[in-house]
């Protein structure tokens, strides 16, 4: 089996001896060298079908089935960067002595916009810039799939526009599959090979996108018609 498979996931959480439901029945594949977007609205449970799949935290029914090999990173929507660490020493830390080639992470900088910042410290940095570091950490790692919970939300417009872009040729050149959490219609039209739709603990629907991401426009037939689609399953 290629990519990650959900089988069933339920997951409830206790607060206070009251224990309600999140997960209820969720089944969903996520193709490798894809970027499959979780949608759905706030507090419906994307993070937390995140943290299941990068076993942050484990379900109480269902089976998640992997590739044989296979190795996650995360994203979030804070850089979590060290404040004491340069750029450089951001990307490796967790990676051990040996495990990595100095060529390779100058190259990963360069890929997301970093040469010449190697140096810097978190605080020299814009925000854009600080999360490239952190997507950086994650891609050194070299994961097969790369966890992404809603890393462009507390970005201004412009800068989560060029992210966007970026994370799209990365995605490509360095063939990740991506799990991207989002509660924004137009980031899922924009990056999704496939949108998963969550609500009520299950997911509700998935819209399959035939065109490169590169060459999207939201204001397509295509892509206006699917919005049409998606706002429909809101219900607002
Ligand atoms: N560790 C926890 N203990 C108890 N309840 C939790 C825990 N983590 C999440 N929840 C609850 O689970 C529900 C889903 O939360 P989750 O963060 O997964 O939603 P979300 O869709 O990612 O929301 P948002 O888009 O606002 O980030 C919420 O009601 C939340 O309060």
């Amino acid at each position: 089996m290629a990519g990650i498979e959900l089988k069933h996931i339920q997951k409830a959480y206790t607060v206070d001896g009251w224990t309600f439901p999140v997960l209820k029945d969720i089944c969903l594949q996520i193709p490798e060298n894809r970027i499959t977007v979780l949608l759905g609205k706030s507090g419906c449970g994307k993070t937390t079908l995140l943290r299941l799949v990068g076993d942050l935290e484990e379900p109480n029914g269902g089976e998640i089935h992997f590739a044989v090999t296979h190795k996650t990173a995360f994203v979030f929507q804070e850089p979590r960067l060290m404040p004491w660490l340069t750029v450089w020493d951001n990307t490796i830390f967790g990676l051990k002595k040996q495990s990595y080639d100095t060529g390779e992470i100058q190259a990963l900088l360069e890929t997301v916009g970093l040469d010449g910042f190697q140096k810097a410290y978190p605080h020299q940095l814009s925000g854009g810039m600080q999360q490239r570091t952190a997507i950086a950490r994650a891609l050194a790692y070299a994961p097969s799939f790369l966890l992404m919970d809603e890393p462009f939300a507390a970005l201004d417009h412009f800068t989560r526009t060029q992210l966007q872009k970026e994370l799209i040729r990365l995605q490509k050149s360095q063939n990740t599959g991506i799990l991207f959490v989002t509660h924004s219609i137009d980031e899922a039209l924009l990056l999704g090979h496939k949108i998963a739709f969550l609500e009520d603990g299950c997911i509700k629907k998935e819209f399959l996108l035939d065109t490169d991401c590169e060459n999207r426009d939201l204001l397509s037939k295509e892509l206006i018609e699917l919005k049409r689609e998606i706002l429909a399953q809101l219900h607002l």
